[in-house]
């Protein structure tokens, strides 16, 4: 069990978390420690959706990364959507091209991963996308909504209440129990809790035996369970979840990304997941592929078999491309 916190009134802990929560954003909460696990995970994983479980025969013909085709505008299944996306940091030499050009229609009521060599510019579409960085040029719509020219405070109202985000790091209140950190966001925009809703969202994620428990009190599975619970109780228009199994066990990981799936299939919700797990990915519809600030290529309900070879696929067409006469250098420093 955690450490014993005291007995500090429930509203005076709800009003610091709000305090400190400030703008919304559900990034801008302390980081909890990842405290001792309490009890053994609570739920079965869940299989790659995609299929491919290690040793399995293969059922479908493997595919491989085709380009993507994005049409002029976005239709009515883009939950998001990016055209023309740059964003550029600094200035002169130093100067890096993160985006360059990246055209997109992320599918409502779908899970889409977005992989790439480390410095490819995913969490720089992520953030772009969820209004979180502003693009140098282009334009991102949201759930029909172009945010590309928002101002901080409309981009902070649209983050409190069409976007869920999910991060590495669980971004608990660590002095809040699991209810109330899964309630956090609804409390901040002073919207009422669903109970219906509420239940069926802490169902989902199987936690409904430890909501009375503080983070310190839950293993790192249960606590990322917590931020998913939390990221869709107010059941925003889209999630974007930044490396979310990048601290777990494996077991945690398939806890957290089987849960992701379901709250797509089973829920109705729209997830953009970055990852550079191919295992993680295999749980998404669709698989995108950035390198150096661009597009490069998708794969549609991969397995795991499919996304490690289409990562050797790309990663071996790029080295031809940079070793070819006339090649410029890359944005990104591609060491992954
Ligand atoms: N605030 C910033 N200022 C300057 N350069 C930045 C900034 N943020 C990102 N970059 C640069 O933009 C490029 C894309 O970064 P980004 O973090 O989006 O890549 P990534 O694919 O998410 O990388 P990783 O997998 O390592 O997290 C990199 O070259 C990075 O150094």
């Amino acid at each position: 069990m955690g450490r014993h916190r005291g007995a500090e009134p429930h509203e005076q802990r709800r009003n610091r978390a709000r305090a400190r929560v400030g703008t919304g954003a559900v990034d801008e909460v302390e980081t909890a420690d990842d405290g001792g696990p309490a009890g053994a995970a609570d739920t079965t994983a869940t299989p790659h959706p995609n299929g491919g479980a290690p040793g399995a025969a293969r059922t479908t013909p493997r595919t491989g990364p085709t380009p993507v085709h994005t049409p002029e505008r976005p239709g009515p299944d883009a939950i998001a959507s990016a055209r023309a996306l740059t964003k550029v940091y600094g200035a002169g030499e130093t100067q890096v091209r993160a985006l360059d050009g990246v055209d997109v229609d992320l599918a409502r009521g779908s899970l889409t991963a977005v992989m790439g060599p480390s410095g490819s510019g995913k969490s720089t579409l992520m953030h772009c996308l969820a209004g979180l960085d502003s693009p140098t040029s282009g334009s991102v719509i949201v759930d029909g909504v172009e945010i590309s020219r928002m101002s901080q405070r409309q981009l902070t109202k649209l983050r409190r209440t069409r976007i869920g985000f999910v991060f590495q790091a669980y971004n608990l209140v660590p002095t809040l129990t699991a209810a109330e950190n899964i309630r956090l966001p609804l409390d901040i925009a002073r919207k009422p809790v669903d109970k219906a809703r509420f239940d069926a969202v802490v169902r989902a994620v199987g936690l409904e035996d430890r909501l009375h428990h503080r983070p310190s009190e839950l293993s790192g599975g249960q606590q990322q369970r917590v931020a998913c619970a939390r990221a869709l109780v107010a059941e925003p228009s889209v999630v974007f979840a930044d490396e979310p199994t990048g601290n777990l066990d494996s077991r945690s990981a398939a806890e957290v990304l089987g849960f992701l799936r379901r709250s797509v299939d089973d829920l109705g919700h729209s997830v953009v997941m970055v990852t550079h797990e191919p295992s993680a990915a295999a749980y998404a519809h669709r698989v995108l592929f950035l390198a150096d600030g661009r597009l490069e290529a998708e794969l549609l309900h991969p397995e795991e078999g499919d996304i490690l070879a289409a990562i050797g696929e790309l990663s071996a067409a790029r080295e031809r491309r940079q070793a070819a006469p006339g090649a410029t250098a890359a944005a990104g420093d591609g060491t992954r």
